[in-house]
């Protein structure tokens, strides 16, 4: 909650449209990934290409192996461990609430011949009856909603019926 009330506060957003939706009845899911060491990693995939369908995941490269891949101008690239060191990338719910101005991370994850890899990701996700959409305080005429406006357990609904494909599923949210 700090790191996201500080992220509204740079943008003059209204924080408590960030209070509302995460604060008190927002979820927190963990992911405890497993990547085996792979005899031939060039045919295989860790994890396929997505961005976080969450606001906020904070990640953990447990035994600090290369493998994680974050996309940037169209090429991957590497997010190498630094110890003891917490992963925070922006996921899809806060690119809708901020329409736009903070971009989710596409990424994925490697595997290598070497050794295995393990990583935690903790994923905070809104309140399941909250409302989904872009903060009224960001938008103006001339900043017009990118995104529709959806309940939250639709957008959950929506999320679990699809792959995981790049940003595609943000991209269904576009007006
Ligand atoms: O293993 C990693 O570093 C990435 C994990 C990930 O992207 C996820 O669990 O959503
Ligand atoms: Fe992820």
């Amino acid at each position: 909650m700090k790191i996201l009330n500080q992220m509204a506060k740079a943008l003059n957003m209204n924080s408590e449209d960030i209070k509302t939706l995460f604060e008190l009845e927002g979820m927190q899911s963990m992911r405890m990934n497993y990547y085996p060491p792979c005899p031939q990693p060039e045919l295989v995939t860790g994890l396929c290409p997505h961005s976080d369908p969450d606001g906020l995941t904070i990640l953990l490269q447990v035994n600090e192996m290369e493998g994680l891949q974050i996309k940037k101008d169209g090429i991957w690239i590497p997010v190498s461990p630094i110890p003891n060191a917490f992963v925070v990338n922006i996921g899809d719910i806060l690119e809708i609430l901020t329409n736009c101005t903070y971009r989710s991370i596409e990424h994925r994850a490697t595997v290598n011949t070497k050794k295995e890899r393990l990583s935690i990701a903790t994923f905070l996700f809104p309140k399941l009856d909250g409302e989904l959409g872009p903060s009224p305080s960001l938008i103006t005429l001339e900043n017009p909603p990118k995104f529709k406006t959806i309940g939250v357990t639709d957008y959950l609904r929506g999320m679990f019926s699809r792959e995981l494909n790049g940003k595609s599923y943000l991209d269904a949210m576009r007006i």
